[in-house]
């Protein structure tokens, strides 16, 4: 397979260290022996009006390497000298971000489905009543599955009370160490076993909690967390699908994603079948142009040189991947067929400028 790069241009997203996070000051501070008090400590009482989404689970399920691989750019195998967290590490996404929202990264010793009769039961609600998105995430390697399940099923139960509107995900995490059919199996057993406990307790037609197997150590963590984060973005993901399906009829492309460039997670995709080769092929591309424009980008007087119109196009064989920014947050990435003459780049260009057009109406009117 040839790998050619036809033009490159620098992106100014590719160039700045990781500044989406804000970790509260304070927040991962470390306690001998944390009684739950300590586990939930103020940290709570701190909220703003920003959407929240939380990442609960049992020790070591792996949820601070999930924060920190997605957000933070770690790599994974760093993540295994990681502490344990000791208190809830609220994490601002935004600055450099399209999405704007806290992630709130709970201590895996924080079994919220038994605090009631603990603590103060207002700082219990506070948690729930703010939170758009509840991320359980279940390591299934670990022989602790019933006491994952009982967690997950006495969180659901408190969280639905003070907040029915909430969303539920599951991530069966670490799933690079089994294999496909342990996968498949997974997910029927976790589906079977928490629908049986939300049946006895008459839920199970109300509560709605969508499964995924997720790892760091390849795109499906990137894809999930997308996914998650589309849900806070209600408003505008039927206009941007349509745009997107139109840009991709027009041009006779395979499949555009729109990207938040930091984080990488994508906000939108034309309604075209998802699959991951797909997927991770516009995930590489991204991360070559970040790595190209860390190595070429231009500095005048020391600082960055903006660069809002970055366009590559790179050629795999009969492939073509366009990469084209639509602003400082957004980028457009799609993938052509080269053997379709009748599209070329410039018609590939004008209809870009009508997307990206279309993509900034939706934004004002949704005042983003
Ligand atoms: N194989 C594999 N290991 C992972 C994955 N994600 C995390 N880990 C490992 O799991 C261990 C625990 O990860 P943490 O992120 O600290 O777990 P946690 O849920 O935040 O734990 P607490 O802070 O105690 O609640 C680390 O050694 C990680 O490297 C994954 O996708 N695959």
């Amino acid at each position: 397979m040839t790998h050619e790069v036809a033009t490159l241009e620098v992106p100014e997203w590719s160039i700045a260290a990781d500044t989406t996070l804000k970790p509260e000051p304070g927040s991962r501070q470390l306690s001998a022996s944390p009684s739950s008090a300590s586990l939930l400590s103020a940290n709570t009482s701190t909220c703003n009006n920003k959407p929240k989404i939380l990442l609960m689970g049992l020790s070591k399920s792996g949820k601070t390497s999930i924060r920190n691989v997605i957000f933070h750019k770690m790599s994974a195998n760093e993540t295994q000298f990681l502490d344990p967290t000791h208190k809830i590490d609220k994490v601002d996404i935004s600055n450099k971000s399209f999405l704007d929202f806290q992630l709130w990264d709970f201590p895996g010793k924080l079994d919220i489905s038994h605090l009631r009769d603990k603590e103060d039961t207002s700082t219990i609600e506070k948690i729930f009543e703010e939170a758009r998105v509840l991320i359980f995430v279940i390591d299934p390697v670990e022989e602790k599955h019933s006491i994952a399940i009982d967690r997950l099923h006495g969180t659901i139960l408190e969280a639905y009370k003070i907040n029915p509107k909430i969303k539920f995900e599951v991530f069966i995490h670490k799933s690079d160490s089994i294999n496909e059919d342990q996968k498949i199996d997974n997910i029927r057993e976790m589906t079977h076993r928490i629908n049986r406990k939300l049946m006895s307790a008459g839920l199970q037609d109300r509560i709605l909690i969508s499964f995924r197997t997720t790892s760091i150590y390849d795109h499906s963590i990137f894809e999930a967390m997308s996914i998650v984060c589309q849900q806070l973005l209600e408003n505008i993901l039927s206009p941007f699908e349509n745009i997107l399906n139109a840009f991709v009829s027009s041009n006779k492309m395979e499949k555009a994603f729109i990207f938040d460039l930091h984080p990488k997670i994508f906000i939108a995709t034309d309604s075209s079948t998802f699959d991951m080769p797909t997927y991770e092929l516009c995930c590489d591309m991204l991360d070559l142009i970040a790595d190209m424009g860390c190595i070429y980008q231009e500095y005048e007087g020391g600082e960055e040189r903006g660069v809002f119109s970055t366009c590559s196009v790179i050629k795999l064989n009969d492939t073509l991947l366009h990469l084209k920014q639509i602003n400082r947050h957004l980028a457009l990435v799609c993938i052509q067929m080269q053997q379709d003459t009748a599209c070329t780049q410039g018609i590939v260009d004008y209809n870009f400028q009508q997307l990206k057009h279309g993509i900034q109406e939706v934004l004002k009117v949704a005042n983003l």
